[in-house]
């Protein structure tokens, strides 16, 4: 049986300075395993949805869980360090090495010089670059969509049951894109991992997400299976989000005609 990764209840978070909370009471649970991507346009609350769950902003409503434990009662380093965190601007410590910026976490931990080697290559085999070739160049030294796998790398080293990406691919070109869904859903697919995937694009949250959060103006509209949100759109939000990515079909399907 499947187990509760994290659970959401209740939560809002209301930022001192806006008129209207980010986040309005959302209640959800997703299992241990699921991949779920959170859909929504811009401002509907999708990134403080994230940060949430790794303590980044504290909830003024409500609680999370993870794995049945509070985390508001967890020390927050322990919470972060358990958790994996992708982000657009990959943020890879310029002055290091690949290999140094994927062992960070590690070294933190104390883990022996010939186990943290070990995870690197591992590592990097693992998001699709040549160890010999990329552990000791630095980010600069390599394209954007190199240094975003170093990003998930890093995410990766020590780990985590729970990995948040925040529009991990939002700035890399549509062919490097789809090959980075690819592997992350490869990556995802062999492991006990549950992913938290940030993206306000319909096709790649329906590619990759087993089910979907869709946010509107803070709040959870739908949260389903991609197969059930087209079928069966919950309001008008959804149907018209749905209605917008079927016209851009049917324009590739006039076009090439
Ligand atoms: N630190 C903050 N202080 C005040 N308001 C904030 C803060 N962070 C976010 N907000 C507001 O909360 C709302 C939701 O923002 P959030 O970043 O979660 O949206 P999003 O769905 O991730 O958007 P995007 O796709 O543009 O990143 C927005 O109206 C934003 O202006």
């Amino acid at each position: 049986m499947s187990q509760t990764a994290i659970e959401f209840q209740n939560v809002t978070k209301q930022f001192d300075n806006a008129a209207f909370p980010s986040v309005d009471q959302v209640s959800l649970t997703i299992e241990e395993g699921e991949f779920i991507t959170i859909l929504g346009s811009s401002g509907s609350g999708k990134t403080t949805l994230l940060k949430m769950v790794n303590r980044l902003y504290e909830p003024t409503g409500g609680k999370i869980f993870l794995f049945g434990e509070d985390i508001s009662t967890v020390d927050v380093v322990k919470v972060r360090r358990r958790i994996g965190y992708v982000i657009q601007q990959i943020g890879l410590f310029p002055h290091m090495t690949i290999a140094d910026n994927i062992s960070v976490v590690p070294k933190l931990l104390n883990w022996d010089k010939k186990q943290t080697d070990e995870r690197v290559d591992e590592l990097l085999n693992l998001v699709g670059l040549l160890p010999e070739e990329f552990k000791y160049r630095y980010p600069s030294q390599m394209s954007g969509g190199q240094q975003q796998r170093v990003g998930l790398a890093r995410a990766l080293a020590v780990n985590p049951k729970i990995m948040l990406l925040d529009e991990p691919f939002g700035a890399i070109d549509a062919i490097t894109r789809m090959k980075l869904q690819d592997e992350l859903l490869r990556i995802h697919g062999g492991l006990k991992r549950t992913f938290l995937f940030v993206t306000h694009d319909i096709n790649e949250a329906f590619k990759l997400g087993s089910r979907v959060i869709v946010m509107n103006e803070g709040t959870v509209r739908q949260f389903d299976t991609p197969a059930r949100i087209v079928k069966n759109p919950a309001d008008d939000f959804v149907a018209s989000l749905i209605r917008s990515a079927r016209e851009q079909e049917e324009f590739w399907r006039m076009t090439i005609d």
